[in-house]
């Protein structure tokens, strides 16, 4: 069978906010069907804006980049995003928080009602379907907000940071259960992190940029078998990647100072 054309293609883009300066510069990868890849980098290297490209909130200065094939602003019914905050309407409860952008979409009750059921239950949620923001622990926030984004069936799922505000322990559960998500209903991960940790635990590409202007400089394939859990972060493979992912790092940031 042939092989089917890369989900998202970046072909040397660069990319400006207006006539400022140049903020990603010559950017070309492949993301292929089920790849989880994450984002590391200096701050401001251009890591959300690389995620806001390829969801066709903002256009590409200079290059090419598609999505299934077409132009990303073609293709935002296949994306869904999920942010650092949780934004959960604090007026709804969660069965209704995660049926929002269905009504957007226009889907019916009946369908609305049993798909956001179906991903409550997907992150561990069902009983909690009545409860409002204010009675959820931060985690429990972030569940809804993935359930919110898993309901409209994404090919590509956006994550810009989306644990970088819970504690170690809370980020680390949610690590197991967002890939025991995945292997349940898979969707290509693009995952900006600050967390060398967490990029190695989630995924099997790291692209780790380098700022002023953005750039690729290196991409690190991790090859640790999936489904990964605790004992994963045991073995010795992921911790020498740990420590590879973390030099590079630490070489880019000092570059960037
Ligand atoms: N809408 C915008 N208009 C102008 N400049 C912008 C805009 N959005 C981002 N930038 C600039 O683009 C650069 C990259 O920002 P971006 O948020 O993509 O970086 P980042 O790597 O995700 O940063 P961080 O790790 O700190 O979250 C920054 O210098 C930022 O000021």
């Amino acid at each position: 069978m042939p092989d089917r054309p890369p989900i998202v293609k970046f072909d040397h883009v660069e990319k400006r906010y207006g006539d400022g300066p140049v903020i990603l510069d010559d950017l070309s990868f492949e993301a292929r069907r089920g790849d989880f890849v994450s984002l590391i980098g200096p701050s401001g290297c251009g890591k959300s804006t690389i995620l806001k490209l390829i969801s066709g909130l903002n256009p590409i200065t200079r290059g090419t980049a598609t999505v299934e094939g077409v132009a990303p602003t073609e293709a935002a019914q296949e994306l869904a995003f999920v942010f650092q905050e949780p934004t959960l309407l604090p007026w709804l409860n969660v069965q209704h928080n995660v049926e929002v952008p269905l009504k957007l979409r226009g889907t019916d009750r009946t369908k609305r009602v049993k798909l956001a059921q179906t991903c409550l239950d997907l992150v561990g949620l069902k009983e909690r379907a009545t409860y409002y923001p204010r009675q959820l622990s931060g985690g429990q926030k972030m569940r809804v907000s993935i359930a919110r984004a898993l309901s409209l069936s994404p090919k590509i799922l956006l994550l810009d940071e989306p644990f970088g505000a819970l504690d170690e322990m809370t980020r680390d559960h949610l690590n197991e259960e967002l890939l025991a998500i995945r292997a349940q209903k898979e969707w290509t991960a693009f995952f900006v992190t600050h967390s060398v940790a967490e990029a190695v635990f989630l995924s099997n590409r790291i692209f780790v940029l380098s700022a002023n202007p953005g750039r690729l400089h290196r991409e690190i394939k991790v090859d640790l078998p999936y489904p990964r859990t605790d004992d994963t972060r045991q073995s010795p493979e992921y911790q020498r990647l740990v420590a590879e992912v973390s030099k590079l790092l630490r070489s880019v940031e000092s570059a960037h100072r």
